[in-house]
């Protein structure tokens, strides 16, 4: 396993911590206690918020390349202990998929996009999101035990079980394990031998939980936004935790979303010119990043993809995000899906419209509506589908709960929390999703919903 020369032990669940931390030094130890074999990488993040003004750069002596810690650098909860090895994982493991992503993508290139497959409902679908589902769906169960998991995900694998595509799973197979290859890089174990078609099949099979009230299962969205994908454009990786209905955990990687905004215009340039432009020099330039936070925490994170393993200044790289403060209309930016199938343009034209809404709306592929409330980019997210649609709780979750801890309201048109307790979709949502960067806005929003909506065609 790699890294072992710095794992710990930590107490079985219940058991006090019993970590002794040297705060002012690069370095801790830690008094083993009974229990739980962790990668040194969880104690790190204990460390992290335990420590007053601790810099823990290692655990051991001879680690010259420490693994870093994902965030939270100086919060200390008991709650965010809780779940700090869930979030540990879950950052780390939706880095990874960041990277399986880019690396599919890129070698789409030029080619004809065979790997491209439309699903019953005429959406697509494509080596990245059977990959990724893999690839998450493994981890977790590495990680956590396989009786221990249960998720509930987007992909099944009819299509890719199917005899004329062969070729197909072929490639989903050799990218799930070029991708889980890369595991130690993310500090994370990945398998002692190339996985073979049956378990790769099988871990994308094992993500059939159906959801519900009780217990725990993460939520998978393996490529939220496959046309934004398909087209070069935006995408996510979303990855939630629900324990008796409330989402706990949200994660989401944003592959081409960079962690300024300012470099946005330059990325879309660049991925459209296809290398015709020479990348900005490295170190100011960071692609994508990856948001996370934990209910209750009152804090969402976001981090810089990783891409130069090693050459990363990982002390200062989670950055607390907060919405915008921007509470005037006016002023106001409001997003929405590109498809006006996935939710009605004129419909918002029209309550934009009357709540004094001027700028044009920002139309963004995927769950980087919600990172942009997150972060401030925008102040409104509206979506409005079609009459009979159902929302699925895995296009939702961790951008709601990342959402909400950086301040932020989301709610159905009623006003009303959308509902994770019901199963694979969000039953009950009333007429659409509005999520806003403050109550104000929140409350014109719902207001011009029920003034136009007897009058609207939805
Ligand atoms: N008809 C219809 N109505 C509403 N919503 C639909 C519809 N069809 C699909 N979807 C779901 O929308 C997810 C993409 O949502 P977006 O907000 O990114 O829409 S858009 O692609 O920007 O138009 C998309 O997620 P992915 O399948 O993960 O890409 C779908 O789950
Ligand atoms: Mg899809
Ligand atoms: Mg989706
Ligand atoms: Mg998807």
């Amino acid at each position: 396993m790699a890294g072992l020369s710095h794992a710990i032990y930590l107490p079985q669940a219940g058991g006090n911590f019993r970590a002794c931390i040297f705060p002012t030094c690069d370095r801790a130890r830690f008094r083993l206690g009974g229990g739980l074999l962790l990668h040194s990488s969880f104690a790190a993040r204990f460390a992290a918020g335990s420590a007053a003004s601790g810099r823990l750069l290692s655990l051991s002596d001879d680690d010259p390349s420490p693994i870093p810690s994902v965030g939270f650098p100086r919060s200390s909860r008991m709650e965010a202990e809780m779940y700090s090895k869930e979030l540990d994982v879950a950052v780390r493991v939706v880095q990874m998929a960041c990277s399986l992503c880019q690396r599919v993508q890129s070698e789409m290139v030029g080619r004809k996009w065979d790997e491209i497959k439309s699903k019953d409902d005429d959406s697509p679908v494509t080596v990245a999101d059977w990959g990724v589902q893999a690839t998450v769906s493994w981890v977790l169960s590495q990680c956590f035990g396989i009786e221990n998991v249960s998720i509930v995900a987007e992909e099944d694998v009819q299509t890719l079980s199917k005899k004329n595509n062969t070729a197909l799973l072929e490639y989903v197979v050799n990218t799930v394990n070029v991708c889980l290859a890369e595991a130690p890089t993310f500090g994370l174990e990945g398998p002692e031998k190339a996985l073979g078609t049956k378990e790769v099949l099988e871990a994308i099979i094992r993500c059939n939980s159906n959801g519900g009230p009780k217990g725990r299962f993460w939520v998978l969205d393996p490529v939220d936004g496959t046309l934004g994908f398909v087209r070069g454009d935006q995408y996510a990786v979303a990855l939630a935790l629900i324990e008796d209905g409330e989402v706990i955990l949200g994660v989401l990687g944003c592959p081409n979303y960079p962690m300024n905004k300012a470099w946005l215009n330059y990325h879309q340039r660049y991925y459209r010119l296809m290398s015709k432009l020479s990348p900005p020099t490295s170190g100011s330039w960071h692609k994508g990043c990856v948001m996370y936070a934990q209910k209750g925490s009152g804090e969402a994170w976001m981090q810089p993809l990783i891409h130069d393993y090693g050459k990363f200044d990982w002390q200062n790289c989670a950055r607390k995000i907060q919405v915008s403060f921007v509470s005037d209309p006016a002023f106001a930016t409001f997003c929405e899906p590109v498809e006006k199938t996935n939710s009605s343009h004129s419909f918002t034209a029209g309550l934009a419209d009357s709540v004094g809404v001027r700028k044009q709306p920002l139309r963004v592929y995927s769950m980087v509506k919600y990172a942009a409330i997150a972060r401030g980019d925008a102040e409104i997210f509206m979506k409005f589908a079609r009459a009979g649609y159902k929302e699925k709780i895995w296009d939702h979750a961790a951008g709601v709960v990342i959402i909400q801890e950086a301040g932020g309201v989301v709610t159905d048109a009623g006003g009303r929390p959308l509902d994770f307790s019901r199963g694979m979709y969000l039953e009950g949502l009333d007429r659409g999703i509005i999520a806003c960067s403050g109550a104000l806005l929140h409350e014109k929003i719902i207001k011009a919903v029920d003034a136009s909506w007897d009058s609207s065609n939805l």
